[in-house]
């Protein structure tokens, strides 16, 4: 045994690290001991950076970082290189984009070297943590453990000797359900002692073992540790995990999933739009307000900002609330369901061999899928993905052809009346245009592709407070980061209106959208504001007359025209400049180029 002594830096709150292999409850764990509310769910890799969270121990206060999972400190891509650095004490702030606002991170120091660390270790597949785990305690850091998901191993009649396994490695264990907040009076007990002042904490000594040495070790330990029934049955969950792997009769499940899917979104969103949104705003919110702000108006450009065509408070409040509000619950109710059984990796193991077709591998599934949600959070999952071409390939996709929830909500509200096979048409484009650039980018790209190996977690039940939860953030993620800045670009595109600059932004932009697209002049503005917000690229053509031929041809156009510039700056962030300029004209030409041809080719039969 050595005695690591721990001082607590008294002008400084410590770090203190939450480190262990992927999709093990790290997370919920974090999310439990600081009060904070960051993603969760059932598949490798959704911690892709480091998130900083306060613990406030009796008044004592250390930062806890939440590092992404990794199964060994020899790191395999992005996510995984952000656990060694942090170990060693040279993380840097790129590693963490958008936690700024769950976390004040600028007043955390991420390149000390942490006061200590609370290794997570996974009840379920006990030996791969313990590799991981003796790997960590070669940083001869003030160590803990806690042992997660001890509910998976009971329900199989399985027990860990926790006593013996914390003689073997010398540190403090401590087992814990976390979903069920089980064990975390102990877990603060061994956080408070690593925070008090002069502490001191033993650790096992570990030499530096060759890494066959400490697998062999960790399944020795393993071995010694836990104990198995003599019978194991497999419940009727673990025999429908595996079932849905395999393409049979798995594929044929994961096609009726998607479309139920597909149906549950479309059907939820257009009942929650009809009977709940729709009446609130147009029946009470708007005329109220109108009624309250009119009487008091002058004619002239504040009348028109605010209650005109583009009426800050009509169509202002109309596009957010009513027409893409709907489509973020039910689109986020669903893929939360998804998330939280681990059906999603299931799905990329199925689809593996396809997208290997298309240059990608099946778990650039979970990036694609939250591509329809947000761009933003895809390209960050990207970072889980084993190699930059793969990487950039999967955002180039997710910029180009993946319309995200609130645009997909546009096309509904645009189409869904008008014509269901156009709405479907513009789908199905939108995937002919994704797997054709898929191929196109893995023969042009440089780099090549590692062979990966997919992690499919065990089938979970959802739970139904994790869900709402997810659903509950994701909303007011989507009024905070969406639905303000968009009333802000209604603002100023009522502005622009009524003073006069969009009908000369229109004749600038004429010979493209009336010669080339043949669309009326107005359809410049869908183009100018959906530089800013995706949607407003769809949006404004609702308000125009338009034949189903420049309904499609607009659709098309808003669906691969630029992503925002949320999007550029996260391209620019997470690749470089030219990466992000690259994206930037190739989907100005994509959109362009199929938008003038549909218009062409669809004169000739309409
Ligand atoms: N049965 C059970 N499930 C758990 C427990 N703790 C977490 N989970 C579930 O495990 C899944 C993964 O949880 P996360 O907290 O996202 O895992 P993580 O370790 O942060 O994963 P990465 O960010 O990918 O490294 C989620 O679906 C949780 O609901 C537990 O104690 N028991
Ligand atoms: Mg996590």
């Amino acid at each position: 045994m050595r005695t690591v002594i721990y001082v607590r830096d008294s002008q400084e709150k410590s770090n203190i690290l939450l480190i262990g292999p992927p999709n093990i409850g790290k997370s919920v764990i974090f999310n439990n001991l600081t009060g904070l509310d960051i993603s969760i769910a059932n598949y490798v890799g959704t911690t892709v950076e480091y998130t900083v969270g306060e613990i406030d121990i009796d008044g004592t206060k250390a930062n806890l970082i939440d590092v992404p999972g990794t199964y060994t400190l020899e790191a395999s891509n992005e996510a995984e290189q952000v656990a060694i650095d942090m170990l060693q004490g040279n993380a840097n702030e790129k590693n963490n984009s958008h936690c700024s606002d769950i976390n004040d991170v600028n007043d955390v120091d991420v390149s000390k070297k942490p006061a200590a660390v609370i290794c997570v270790l996974d009840a379920y597949n006990l030996e791969s943590s313990l590799y991981l785990l003796q790997q960590v305690l070669q940083y001869n850091l003030p160590t803990a453990a806690v042992i997660n998901r001890m509910d998976l191993i009971e329900e199989r009649g399985e027990k860990i000797d926790i006593e013996y396994l914390s003689k073997v490695l010398g540190i403090t264990i401590v087992p814990t359900v976390a979903v069920e907040k089980k064990g975390f009076e102990k877990v603060n007990e061994v956080i408070s002692s690593f925070m008090t002042v002069g502490s001191t904490t033993e650790t096992k000594s570990f030499n530096h073992y060759q890494s066959e040495n400490l697998w062999k070790k960790a399944e020795e330990i393993t071995e010694k540790v836990k104990t198995k029934p003599e019978t194991t049955i497999e419940s009727t969950r673990q025999k429908w995990g595996e079932l849905l792997v395999r393409p049979w009769p798995g594929l044929p499940i994961s096609i009726l999933i998607i479309l139920l899917a597909f149906g549950a979104i479309v059907g939820i969103g257009m009942g929650i739009r009809q009977y709940i949104l729709l009446p609130f705003f147009l029946n009470l919110i708007i005329p109220s307000l109108v009624g309250l702000v009119e009487p008091f108006l002058p004619d002239g450009l504040i009348y028109g900002v605010l209650i005109g065509e583009y009426g800050l408070l009509i169509k202002g409040l109309e596009w957010p609330f009513t027409l893409v509000l709907p489509y973020v619950i039910s689109f986020y109710s669903v893929l939360s369901v998804m998330e939280d059984s681990g059906y999603l990796p299931r799905l990329g193991g199925l689809l593996d061999g396809i997208l290997n077709k298309f240059g990608l591998p099946g778990s650039s599934v979970v990036p694609l899928l939250l591509g329809y949600g947000c761009g933003i959070p895809a390209i960050m999952a990207t970072r889980s993905l084993n190699s930059y071409k793969e990487r950039l390939t999967v955002s180039t996709l997710v910029s180009l052809a993946i319309p995200c929830v609130a645009q997909s909500g546009a096309f509904v509200a645009l189409l869904a009346e008008r014509s269901i096979s156009v709405l479907i048409a513009v789908f199905l484009f939108s995937l002919i245009v994704l797997f054709l650039a898929g191929i196109t980018l893995d023969k042009t790209l440089p780099g090549a592709r590692p062979y990966t190996i997919m992690e499919i977690p065990e089938l979970l039940p959802p739970r139904k407070n994790v869900v709402l939860k997810k659903v509950w953030l994701r909303m007011k993620n989507y009024i905070f980061d969406g639905a303000l800045p968009m009333i802000g670009i209604i603002g100023i595109a009522a502005l622009l209106y009524e003073s006069g600059v969009m009908e000369i932004v229109g004749q600038v932009l004429s010979p493209l959208v009336v010669n080339w697209l043949n669309l009326p002049a107005e359809a410049s503005t869908p183009l100018v504001l959906g530089v800013f917000r995706r949607e407003l690229t769809v949006i404004p053509l609702i308000e125009m007359d338009l034949t189903t031929l420049q309904l499609f041809t607009g659709a098309i156009v808003g669906l691969f025209y630029v992503p925002c510039v949320a999007i550029i700056a996260a391209l620019a962030r997470e690749f470089d400049f030219k990466a992000a300029a690259f994206i930037l004209i190739l989907t100005t030409v994509t959109a362009f180029g199929i938008g003038g041809l549909i218009a062409r080719i669809g004169a000739l039969f309409l």
